[in-house]
């Protein structure tokens, strides 16, 4: 297959998604001697624009994956924004918090396809859950990135000796499973829809990073205690926030996080799919 250049497309409030999609393109780029151009997918500004993918593109498509599928509010630009010449390999990524992946990389794929990509490989990455201090603390780590390494280094042979792209098999029929609902530490739901991140004025430094960093531009300027939008609960401005101004007091919220740090202790290990 003839290749001319890398895209590495993705959406990353907290930068998991983000390390493990470059940690991808850098490989193949290294391997296959091609440059790669990162779209931030997180930044609204660039969910705005419309990306036309030739056939001689490579493109790694990376979501986190927000109660079992890609995350809600984000889905119409994905759909809307990545558009491919009928033949465009691809590789979609979803990336999870170590509780499960459930339907979402399915619905990447089913997306990717609708969109006129080929998925030539496919993966499920764990990287430390952004609700909490503890779940998947430190992954992806070295055994992530060896694994990564490993499936990369097989997509560029798998890409050198081919021809033609091949998509990759996968169940494309069974109708997709509706989001995961959060239960509270009762098992009872939990239901957080309305929860907004507070912010403590006494340390806040008015910096303005999280509303810089905000995926949604939810953040007042002039106010930056004030939500003015919708929130994903997605915690980039908790993570970004230098002084730690901003927490979450929803006692469902809370109580969901307690839940999953008491359930999902052990170690989930990625998932990768490649063409034969
Ligand atoms: C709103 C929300 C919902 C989430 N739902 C799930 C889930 O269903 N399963 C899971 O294992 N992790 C879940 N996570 C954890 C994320 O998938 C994980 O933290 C991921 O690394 C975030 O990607 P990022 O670092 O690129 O922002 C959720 C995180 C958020 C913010």
């Amino acid at each position: 297959m003839v290749l001319r250049q890398i895209y590495a497309l993705y959406f990353s409030p907290t930068g998991g998604t983000e390390k493990i999609v470059s940690s991808i393109a850098d490989t193949l780029s290294r391997l296959l001697e091609l440059p790669v151009h990162s779209i931030d997918f997180t930044c609204l500004e660039n969910r705005q624009k419309e990306y036309h993918f030739s056939n001689d593109s490579l493109v790694i498509i990376g979501t986190p994956v927000y109660a079992g599928r890609i995350p809600n509010k984000i889905l119409p630009d994905f759909k809307k924004c990545i558009v491919g010449a009928g033949h465009t390999p691809v590789i979609p990524v979803c990336v999870y918090g170590n509780r499960n992946y459930d339907e979402a990389l399915r619905e990447l794929l089913l997306l990717s396809e609708e969109n006129g990509c080929i998925p030539v490989a496919a993966a499920a990455m764990i990287s430390q859950h952004a609700f909490s201090d503890t779940l998947a603390i430190g992954r992806p780590d070295i055994q992530d990135f060896k694994k990564l390494n490993f499936f990369s280094k097989n997509i560029a042979q798998l890409l050198k000796d081919d021809s033609t792209a091949v998509a990759i098999d996968y169940d494309r029929a069974t109708p997709l499973a509706p989001y995961y609902t959060p239960l509270k530490a009762d098992l009872t739901p939990a239901r957080f829809l309305k929860a907004k991140p507070l912010t403590d004025l006494q340390k806040c430094s008015h910096c303005g990073l999280c509303v810089r960093k905000c995926p949604m531009n939810s953040i007042s300027e002039e106010n930056v205690s004030k939500v003015t939008g919708v929130c994903i609960k997605c915690q980039a401005c908790i993570k970004i926030c230098p002084a730690h101004a901003k927490y979450f007091v929803d006692e469902a919220f809370l109580s969901h996080v307690e839940m999953l740090e008491n359930t999902y202790t052990e170690r989930k290990e990625p998932t990768f799919i490649i063409t034969n």
